[in-house]
């Protein structure tokens, strides 16, 4: 198991028991103060006159949609982004940040949308390069001491493990214990939620309010409104670089605050209606292959069909075979036995991704920059990669009709950035999300097989994402749709199963089952189960 479950479960009933969310404000220096921040990019002012202060303790959320300019903020707090104008006080005194060293110096700590480990060197190795001597002289032995930590929260880090072979939950994991190495005296978190299970996040809940009872403070960016109630002492409410809001979550609803950031859509009915598939498109037969990465999880005896008309959910924790089932799907591992993959009954295990692609599939994987998009390519010319048959002609790309096709993403998704030619790391996170989503989507592919389709997408979009996926479905395509968020996937699909160790449960119609019952699937009761079926086989 690649978390403490038991120890996650007590966490969360320690949590129910603490109840609301309210803090204990007797200091009168705020921890930091924000005067005026403003950040103009080329063509976008991202950060307008931002006023906001923080108090030692206090679990402050920042929200609003994507491109409001939070990471924008977030990253001026840390010595990332050099603000144009506007004062930064720590404790009272002013300062400047200069780069994330002197934010580390202050006490300041960050958890970024887009992790920043390297993926050569191992858990403990990455730590240690971001602690200072002072730091490290202060520490006997890291792994010792990341493993402390790591039972003390309930994160499972394992010290030794090599960064590659984590799935982004774990990496995300690792870079949350980097901080907690540090002592940190406030604590930035860029979604943090957005990967982990309903457990993964009960134990970050509990982890979140010690270190608030400790006198640390949390500025807590988060499109999951329901938790921003539940954990935030305070909240602002940032559209179109400036603040427009502020707010006290526990006295809002998510509707409400939703409403704050969004305005009117996203009051809109989310119950979306269940279908039943037609007939096979897709399937995985008897699907064994060992992990391409020394500390992946090789994929035992995956069956599923997908049909036409439908949406197949798999939830599971990260790291169980995830990883390695998408790449097998998509051919980007294309050592599977040729039979055993099919598309429309023909034999597909053995062809390459782009052959995969002309026969009608496409992908949206979990790591948009790197693997979703190229970060240096402009939007067209991301657009570009994945097309396989429709921008060329005579061997000539037609430019025209690649910029066309990402204008029109642009518009339909309403992806916020400079035009087609924007380069795809210029991007939010979440606009970057729905473009990718939007190009895939927009080529009419029988088979889709995504991963966290909404990941760090705000309230609107992903109503505007979610939509876009039924629609697909009701023209007839196969969804798979690979995710640790299990409400969603609940919304969502019209067929559930849960992926543990490298073992798919078996699928139930999403009116048949349960969270709980996919909760228990998720932690590998099924297992058993179907060892002894096969052994009944057998014998
Ligand atoms: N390096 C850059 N160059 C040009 N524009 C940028 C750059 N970085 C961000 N922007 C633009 O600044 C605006 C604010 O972006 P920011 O990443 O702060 O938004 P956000 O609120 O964090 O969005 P999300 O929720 O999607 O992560 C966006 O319109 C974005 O395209």
């Amino acid at each position: 198991m690649h978390y403490n479950r038991k120890l996650l479960l007590q966490a969360d009933e320690r949590l129910r028991q603490n109840g609301a969310n309210t803090l204990n404000k007797q200091q009168t220096t705020s921890r930091l103060e924000l005067i005026n921040i403003t950040k103009q990019y080329p063509g976008c002012l991202a950060n307008d006159s931002i006023t906001l202060s923080l108090q030692p303790g206090e679990i402050h959320a920042l929200l609003g949609e994507n491109g409001a300019g939070k990471s924008t903020l977030v990253k001026t707090i840390y010595g990332v982004v050099a603000p144009d104008k506007g004062d930064i006080l720590w404790d009272g005194k002013e300062v400047t940040i200069k780069s994330p060293s002197t934010a580390r110096d202050l006490g300041i700590g960050m958890v970024f949308q887009h992790f920043s480990l390297f993926e050569t060197l191992t858990v403990s190795q990455n730590i240690e390069l971001c602690l200072s001597q002072k730091q490290l002289d202060a520490i006997d032995n890291l792994a010792t001491k990341i493993c402390q930590l790591s039972e003390e929260y309930g994160l499972n880090v394992d010290p030794h493990k090599y960064v590659h072979a984590l799935s982004i939950g774990e990496r995300q994991r690792v870079e949350i214990m980097r901080c907690l190495v540090q002592s940190v005296k406030l604590l930035i978190l860029d979604e943090p939620t957005s990967v982990l299970t309903p457990q993964e996040v009960s134990g970050l809940f509990e982890v979140l309010r010690t270190l608030s009872k400790e006198g640390c403070s949390i500025l807590f960016i988060s499109h999951k409104l329901h938790e921003v109630t539940e954990i935030c002492h305070q909240a602002t409410i940032l559209r179109g670089g400036k603040v427009v809001d502020t707010c006290v979550p526990s006295e809002e609803t998510p509707a409400s605050i939703a409403k704050m950031m969004v305005g009117d859509l996203a009051e809109q009915e989310t119950q979306y209606t269940k279908k039943e598939g037609t007939h096979t498109l897709f399937s995985a037969n008897n699907l064994s292959l060992s992990s391409k990465q020394p500390f992946g999880t090789s994929l035992k005896k995956v069956q599923f069909e997908l049909k036409a008309g439908e949406i197949l959910g798999i939830a599971g924790v990260a790291g169980n075979g995830q990883d390695e089932l998408m790449a097998i799907i998509s051919g980007e591992d294309n050592r599977a036995d040729k039979s055993s993959l099919t598309l429309e009954q023909m034999e597909i295990g053995h062809l390459h991704a782009g052959d995969r692609r002309k026969l009608g599939m496409a992908y949206v994987p979990e790591e948009r920059l790197g693997r979703g998009a190229v970060p240096d390519m402009s939007l067209t010319e991301n657009t570009l990669l994945t097309h396989s048959t429709g921008f060329i002609k005579n061997g000539l790309v037609q430019w025209q009709e690649a910029k066309e096709y990402a204008s029109r993403l642009i518009k339909k998704y309403k992806v916020k950035c400079h035009g087609e030619f924007s380069e795809a790391k210029s991007l939010s996170g979440g606009n970057l999300q729905k473009f990718i989503m939007g190009r895939e989507i927009g080529q009419n592919p029988k088979v889709l097989i995504c991963a966290h389709p909404t990941w760090g997408v705000d309230v609107g979009a992903a109503l505007a994402i979610h939509q876009a996926l039924l629609d697909l479905r009701d023209q007839g395509a196969a969804i798979l749709l690979i995710s640790e968020d299990i409400d969603e996937l609940f919304l969502l699909a019209d067929r559930m199963s849960a992926i543990c160790d490298g073992h798919l449960s078996p699928q139930v119609k999403t009116q048949d089952t349960n969270i709980d019952q996919i909760g228990q699937w998720m932690a590998g009761t099924f297992i058993d189960t179907q060892r002894e079926l096969t052994q009944e086989a057998k014998s």
